[in-house]
């Protein structure tokens, strides 16, 4: 026993301030606000350890650890083995799993109380899924004057092709986006339909926005019940129901000592409700709950519920009972990464202050600062906390390491091409001189991502070694894109079929990008014109011709062969061949009679349920991390990695914090896109606020995602531990689908004030050239 003592304080004296209050945490409610690179998930590991062999935990009275994605779970689990390994104790009395995983695990286990059917399917229904499709079509023939008022937006003349383009807009574009982004919100905020038809008693827009969300809403959970289907918060959901139950509540609460939950940022309203649940002692006395997490990387708050003003409240609450932690110090980066983190986050906050209404004049002239939409929030885009080095006796090795040169480099470079060039060449030496190392490219789209990949093969070839993520995120993609082409060859006069594939061929840069729904509205005129019908531009002809090249494939091949033909029309790469091949084979080997109508409906389960692992796609990120290796990532997937070399190329205004965009083609309903406006409107009804107009809430909209994009910025700052280089080229292309198309664009207005800040810092075109 003194030697488990002994080993415990030895365990524990390895942790550093802050890792140390989860540590000794013995009960009651804990927040943990921590700084990126803080050690949050290495300090929970050592505290999950400790908290097991104190309390002498085992398989009936466990600790409960969350943490958001699969792959943590992995990593989390093997640390708190270890440890207990190396305490001599056996690897029980915990469990490690994502939320909706334990949500599952108690669905599951009581379907007569969760109404869940173990045998259902589960589905991440997007825009495209055909459940939002059928549930906008539903929704269509039961709402005849909210869709009318819809078609008439702002101004309608009645004109004929008019009426059928703004039809096919809203039929495939603008209801399908608002019952993905509304019914996930409410659902994820514990919103019923009901409850949401009650919101919209007040509010008094002419769309009735919220009206029509209910409805889709409505629609869409019937659905879901029809086909034996269960979404995400459906998982959730169910597990609160089986809970409601006092005697099975009793059982969990019992048999769950504690939560510890990490990245506690990204939770939604009813994800933290299951936790809270779980996490009451059965005496009913008090919420064992540890939650982890930074409020300045919440990065997902505009396309999921999680907000980080929720964890946010939590410290907030746990700091007036004296019971919050702050982790300050951080060892992953050089301090002149750190300093330039540190900057961004209280320049973007002093950009926020100024745009603030009763903002002081004064200040806003000694900060030279630009005009920002953030003043539409109530509250700073980040949480006023600043990363601090280590002190000299930190226990990680090699915290704050020596920096690569002077550890910070702000690149102006000609144009795009010069700053790959200019990338490739020094990861080139980078690497000659550290055979260790590891270096990232973080971008903020796909696209770019793709385009560096091959740029780089082009100028280095296999000088350097790259691994380019997007590639597998493509791979995932191609069952719904055989599924869209072989729907169209099989009905080409249905306007849906007819758009979805042609959005297919668009993506995949096939045909040239061009206004999708006016071809889409008259199939026959845009396959087979006549004479007498208006003309096609070139950009339709080429898409035209293309489209019925498929049609002919369908005359001439045999069904078997046409995945296969469709793989190379769509000009896919290697990987995206085999995957093909693979999916083509598995069809062949399901189906009896090789019938196109038998193919349609085993891909339509596939892509429904998500069941087809492309080749080589797996949730193992240590492959993304490895030395002597370019990985080429977004900064959303870079979330929560490190590398020594990190390179973020492409900072334009455009791009980071972007612009409110409303496309053109859904322009007649005003200057908004309607989701995010119904979106905006249930967030303020979750926080109990009043229900904003159509134009406030799109103006908060636009200043959420403002906050958000600045966040991104600082995610992907903090990867870096011993060279951040970033750079806005002169000229860049305005769009990513169009590359070769530059022109001048405004930098990310960050990077004019960090130039201002850090001069040292700044790298002259001509010093550029000898690196
Ligand atoms: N007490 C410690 N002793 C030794 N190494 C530590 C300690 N705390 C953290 N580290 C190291 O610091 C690095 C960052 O830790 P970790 O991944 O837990 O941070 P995090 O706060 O979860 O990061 P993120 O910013 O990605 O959220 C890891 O390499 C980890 O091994």
């Amino acid at each position: 026993m003194a030697q488990l003592s002994a080993k415990l304080t030895e365990l524990r004296d390895r942790l550093r301030p802050g890792q140390r209050e989860i540590a000794d945490w013995n009960g009651g409610r804990l927040a943990v606000s921590a700084v990126p690179g803080a050690g949050k998930s290495t300090g929970m590991a050592v505290a999950a350890a400790i908290t097991i062999a104190v309390n002498q935990l085992h398989q009936r009275k466990q600790l409960v650890v969350v943490t958001f994605t699969r792959s943590a779970t992995a990593n989390i689990k093997s640390k708190i083995r270890n440890h207990l390994k190396d305490l001599g104790l056996p690897a029980g009395g915990f469990t490690v799993q994502t939320l909706h995983g334990l949500a599952w695990t108690i669905a599951r286990a009581y379907p007569e109380f969760s109404s869940i059917d173990p045998e259902a399917v589960l589905i991440t229904p997007n825009q495209a899924h055909r459940l939002i499709r059928s549930t906008v079509e539903r929704w269509i023939s039961g709402n005849p004057a909210l869709y009318q008022r819809l078609v008439e937006g702002t101004a309608f003349d009645g004109e004929e092709t008019e009426r059928l383009r703004r039809q096919s807009v809203l039929r495939t574009e603008i209801l399908p986006a608002i019952a993905a982004t509304v019914i996930h919100e409410a659902k994820s905020s514990g919103l019923s339909p009901d409850d949401l038809v009650e919101q919209s008693h007040f509010s008094h827009d002419d769309y009735q926005i919220l009206t029509i969300a209910a409805g889709l809403y409505e629609q869409y959970q019937e659905q879901l019940q029809l086909n034996n289907w269960i979404d995400y918060d459906e998982m959730i959901l169910s597990a609160l129901r089986v809970l409601e139950n006092p005697s099975i509540r009793q059982r969990w609460q019992e048999q769950c000592f504690a939560v510890f939950e990490d990245e506690a940022q990204d939770s939604s309203p009813l994800q933290t409700r299951l936790l809270e649940m779980l996490a009451i002692t059965p005496d009913g006395e008090q919420q064992n709950l540890v939650r982890v997490g930074d409020p300045n990387q919440a990065i997902n708050s505009t396309f999921t519920p999680a907000d980080p003003v929720f964890f946010r409240e939590f410290c907030a609450s746990c700091q007036v009972d004296d019971r919050l932690a702050e982790m300050h110090l951080a060892g992953r980066s050089s301090e002149a990464i750190i300093t330039a983190a540190n900057f961004m986050l209280e320049w973007t906050n002093s950009l926020w202050e100024q745009a603030r209404p009763l903002s002081h004049d004064s200040e806003i002239g000694a900060k030279n600062l630009p005009s920002s939409n953030l003043g539409a929030l109530a509250e700073p885009p980040f949480r006023s906390q600043l990363i601090q080095i280590v002190p000299a006796d930190d226990p990680q090795p090699n915290a704050n390491p020596a920096p690569e040169g002077t550890g910070l480099e702000i690149h102006t470079p000609p144009d795009i091409n010069d700053s790959i060039a200019r990338i490739g060449q020094r990861v080139i030496n980078l690497f000659a001189a550290n055979p260790q190392g590891q270096a990232a490219i973080l971008v903020r789209t796909n696209d770019q991502g793709k385009y560096i990949t091959k740029n780089l093969r082009e100028l280095f070839a296999d000088q350097i070694e790259i691994l380019e993520v997007g590639e597998s995120d493509r791979r995932s993609q191609i069952p719904a894109e055989m599924l869209a082409l072989l729907q169209f060859i099989d009905r080409p006069h249905s306007p849906d079929n007819l758009k979805a594939a042609l959005s297919v061929l668009m993506q995949r840069r096939r045909i040239p990008s061009q206004d999708l729904n006016r071809l889409a509205a008259a199939p026959e005129q845009f396959l087979y014109p006549m004479s007498i019908d208006p003309q096609l531009s070139e950009a339709a002809k080429t898409a035209s011709r293309f489209c019925k090249s498929l049609l002919k494939a369908r005359m001439e091949l045999p069904t078997y062969q046409l995945i296969t033909f469709l793989a190379y029309t769509l000009d896919y790469e290697q990987t995206e061949l085999a995957t093909a091949d693979k999916l083509s084979e598995r069809i062949l080997q399901q189906t009896r009679e090789n019938s196109l109508g038998e193919m349609l409906a085993l891909l339509g389960e596939i892509v429904s349920s998500e069941q087809f692992e492309p080749v080589d796609a797996d949730g193992d990120t240590d492959k993304y991390t490895k030395a002597q290796q370019l990985t080429i990532i977004t900064m959303h997937k870079a979330k929560g990695l490190d590398w020594d070399y990190v390179f973020i190329p492409f900072l334009h205004e455009n791009m980071i914090p972007g612009n409110p965009y409303v496309p053109q083609q859904v322009q007649f309903l005003g200057g908004f896109t309607l989701a995010e406006v119904a979106r905006a409107q249930i967030r303020s009804t979750v926080h109990n606020h009043p229900i904003p107009d159509l134009e406030t809430a799109w103006e908060r909209a636009g200043a959420l995602k403002t906050a958000e994009e600045f966040r991104l910025l600082y995610v992907a700052m903090t990867r870096a531990k011993r060279l951040l280089w970033i750079s806005a080229a002169k000229q860049a292309p305005f769009v990513w689908s169009k590359p070769e198309n530059l022109q001048e664009r405004p930098m990310c207005p960050v990077i004019p004030a960090m130039m201002r800040q850090f001069p040292q810092a700044v790298v002259s075109d001509d010093d550029a050239v000898d690196f």
